[in-house]
Order: C-alpha cells, then structure tokens, then sequence
C-alpha cells in the first residue's frame, strides 16, 4: 500500500492554526517526544489556545480541559473526570449497563439493515449511532434525555453541524443539564453517577484568589459536555470502522479473531487486544499532539523559541519501518506473544525514552484521560460486532478504500459500507 505523506499545512490549518501565524515545529521521532513529554513534563504541558480538534468541537471555548493551561483549574477538570466517570472501577462498572443497551440496540440495527435491500450497511452510521446513545447516557445519566432529543442527536449530519456552533450546543444542551439538576433536586438523590452530576458538584479555584472556589458557569459546562461527547465519540467511532474495515479485507484474521472471542465466551482475549493494538498503531484517530511553549527549549538538537507550536506526530511513530516490519500492513499477529509489538503497553514512562513504538493516546501530564474507557468500549463492541455478525466485502466490489481524511478526527475518507450477514444465516444461502 503506498505510503500518502502527510500534508502538515492543511492538518494544521483544519485545526485553526496556520502556518506562519504562529513558528511551527514538527517532531517525528519518539524517543524526542518522550523526552519532552514525558521527562521534562514542565516545560511541555501547555496546549495552544485556540486550535485543536476539541476546542473545534467545544464551539471553541477554551475553558475545557483539552485547551486549559496547566495549572489548577485544569486539575480540577481532569481529576474530576477521571476520578469518577472515567474511574477504572466505579466509573467503568456505572458505564457497563448503558453500554449492554448500546449494543443491543446496534447489534437489532445492524441485523435489520443487513436483512432489507441489498444487506450493505453503512457502518458509521450504525457505528455512531449506537456510541452516541452510550455516552450521551454516561454524560447526562438516565431519564434526562428522552428518545426524541437523543434521534435529535443522533443524526452525523447534524452533530456536525452542531460542533460548530456555540449558541445551537447551547440550547441542545443546557436543557439537558437543567433537567439533570431539577431531577436531583426532585429525588433529593444527590450521588454522581453521570458526568453533568459531578460537573453540577464541581468547585474550581476562583480566578485571582487560589484560596477561593466557584462553582462552573453554564457556558463552561456546556463546553465540558460538548468535549466529553466529541472526544469520546469520534475516536472509538473512527477507530471501529478502520478496524472492521481491515477486517472485511483480511477474513483469516476476522475469522480468527471470532474463534478466539467466541473461545473466552465473548469477552476479552489476547487476540482481540491485538486487534486493537494493531488498528491503534495503523490508524490513531489523533494523528499528533501540540505543545506551547511559554519558554525557550531544546527538542531534540533544535532550539525552540518561546512562543513556539511543537507537533509532535504520534502516526509517524507508530509507522517507523525502523520499529516495525511493513508498519503500513495490518498485522495483528505483531501484538501476540513473540511478535515485535509484544508487550507493548499504552501509557510511557520517563525510562522508556529509546523504546516507544506507539504512543495512541500521547503522553506526559496531557495524556488522554479517556483511555480506559475507550479500550474498554473499543473491546466490548468489537468482540460483539464480529461474533454477530460476518463483515464482508459488497458484492461485486474487489477492494475497501482505505485512504484517510484528516479532520477532527483521522477517519476513512469513503464510509465503509459491507455486506452484513447474521451468524445465524449461513453465507452460502446469500452469496
Ligand atoms: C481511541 C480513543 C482515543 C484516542 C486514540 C485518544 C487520543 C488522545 C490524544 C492523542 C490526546 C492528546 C494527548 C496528549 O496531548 O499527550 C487526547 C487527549 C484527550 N482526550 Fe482522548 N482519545 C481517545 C478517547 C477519548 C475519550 C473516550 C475521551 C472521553 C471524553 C477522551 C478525552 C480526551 C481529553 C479530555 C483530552 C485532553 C486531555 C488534557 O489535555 O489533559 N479521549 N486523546
């Protein structure tokens, strides 16, 4: 497959930054980004303001916590989330129920698409359709949003439309965070088990007085719900439809991957992790991270000025042909016992400078806080989609284009759609 160079000005200039307007600098090498990220954390842990795919998300309020500088009022934020909705246990064990019903709702939608017309789905409808409705639940909790608000949402389309306005994210969801409220009001049940509970309960430090606290103002909550809603639903999107798009072109692997599911009675296994590991390493849905620099540094060999934009490209490590063997092939076998991905993990740490291989999720202080949560989501649906259902090519179709659109998020430029067929039918009746 050839490798499409990135074309770094338009990357940059989709998330609101153009070249010349700020000094750019682009690193490409991981043990350099380790270095900075992670060991000299200090220096590189402020975003730029403005820019970013999430600030594009949030109607560009900068009080979220991907685009806060770092300091108190963005550990507030980040603690907040993850230390109850994304907490490994209490946050992922509230989420386990909304997530059943996630799937079930996808695993009817897909089942009947592929069983009217032609039986060729379109997968990131179905795919996003059922993640909305997972994290608009775990964002606002039950009995808030009712089904006419939630197919309000849940039209690609429209979301779109609305990630781009700050007055229109308003009235979608100030409503929502009302109503949130006078429920908790009304119950008198005032525990967090959603993220607007624990943003309603949420004091940051007052601006000018550290000793003082506030609570959040409306235009900062609805900044921190449009973020929470985008960030969680674009990436596993993007991702599950890489996956099952290499999936559709490799049926050994799909095929082995169902077995060994099917094995561990439909949960987690090693070759299901691997899948994942491979399609994080082919396809990061954030292809680089930025830092600002509020001092002058040393990144590499290279000086960097104050007020520099450092970008630091997470594809370009997990596509360095020195690391991997045909890093543009999907492999998953890499990821299992022997393979050179072996024991790779996610989160890097400072003695690991000369061996990063991927780094999906960044690193250092502004790593993804959402990791947990996304590998957890990422699993459960895959391993539900490929024992449900055989994904394959359409008919008469030889190829599924893989080329890449680089916009909030990197996804598959041309939808996957494919023919859909449930395990219960047998191929041949179909073929
Ligand atoms: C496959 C899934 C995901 C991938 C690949 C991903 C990737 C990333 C990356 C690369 C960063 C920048 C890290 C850095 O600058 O070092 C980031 C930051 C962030 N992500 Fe994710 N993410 C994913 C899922 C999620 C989910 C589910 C959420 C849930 C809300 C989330 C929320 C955030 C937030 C809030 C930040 C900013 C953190 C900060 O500045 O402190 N992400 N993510």
């Amino acid at each position: 497959m050839p490798v499409i160079p990135w074309d770094w000005e338009s990357v940059l200039r989709f998330l609101g930054i153009r070249l010349g307007d700020i000094p750019t600098t682009v690193v490409r090498d991981g043990a350099v980004t380790v270095d900075a990220l992670v060991r000299r954390a200090d220096a590189f842990s402020d975003r730029p303001a403005g820019g970013g795919a999430t600030t594009i998300i949030s109607g560009g309020r900068l009080q979220i916590i991907t685009t806060v500088p770092h300091g108190p009022h963005w550990v507030a934020l980040r603690r907040n989330l993850t230390s109850e909705a994304f907490h490994p246990v209490r946050g992922l064990a509230r989420a386990a129920p909304h997530r059943e019903r996630a799937l079930t709702g996808l695993v009817a939608d897909v089942a009947s698409r592929s069983c009217s017309g032609d039986g060729v789905v379109p997968v990131r409808d179905c795919l996003y359709a059922a993640l909305f409705k997972l994290n608009v639940a775990t964002c606002f909790g039950d009995g808030v949003v009712d089904c006419e608000q939630v197919a309000k949402l849940l039209y690609w389309d429209r979301w779109k439309q609305l990630v781009h306005s700050p007055l229109r994210q308003e009235e979608m969801y100030l409503p929502l965070i009302r109503a949130r409220q006078e429920q908790r009001r009304r119950t008198g049940d005032t525990s967090a088990t959603s993220y607007v509970d624990t943003l309603l309960d949420l004091e940051v430090p007052a601006e000018g007085d550290p000793h003082q606290k506030r609570n959040l103002n409306d235009g900062e909550m609805v900044g921190l719900v449009s973020e929470y809603l985008g960030a969680s639903t674009g990436t596993v999107l993007a991702l599950l439809e890489w996956t099952l798009a290499n999936l559709v072109l490799q049926p050994d692997v799909q095929s082995r991957l169902r077995r060994e599911v099917e094995a561990a009675g439909g949960e987690a296994c090693a070759y299901l992790r691997a899948v994942v590991m491979e399609a994080l390493r082919r396809h990061p849905p954030v292809p680089a991270v930025q830092r600002h620099m509020s001092s002058d540094v040393v990144v590499g060999t290279t000086p960097v000025d104050r007020g520099t934009l450092v970008n630091f490209s997470l594809e370009d490590i997990g596509r360095n042909s020195k690391i991997w063997t045909s890093p543009e092939d999907f492999i998953a076998d890499r990821f299992m016992p022997g393979g050179e991905g072996a024991g790779v993990r996610l989160t890097v740490g400072s003695k690991e400078a000369t061996m990063v291989k991927m780094m999906p999720f960044g690193a250092g202080r502004r790593i993804c806080p959402g990791m947990g949560y996304a590998m957890v989501n990422l699993q459960y649906f895959l391993a539900k989609l490929v024992t449900a259902f055989e994904w394959h090519l359409v008919k008469g179709e030889e190829e599924v284009d893989l080329t890449a659109e680089h916009g909030f998020f990197t996804t598959m430029l041309n939808l996957l759609h494919a023919q859909v067929v449930p395990r219960t039918t047998s191929l041949q009746t179909t073929a």
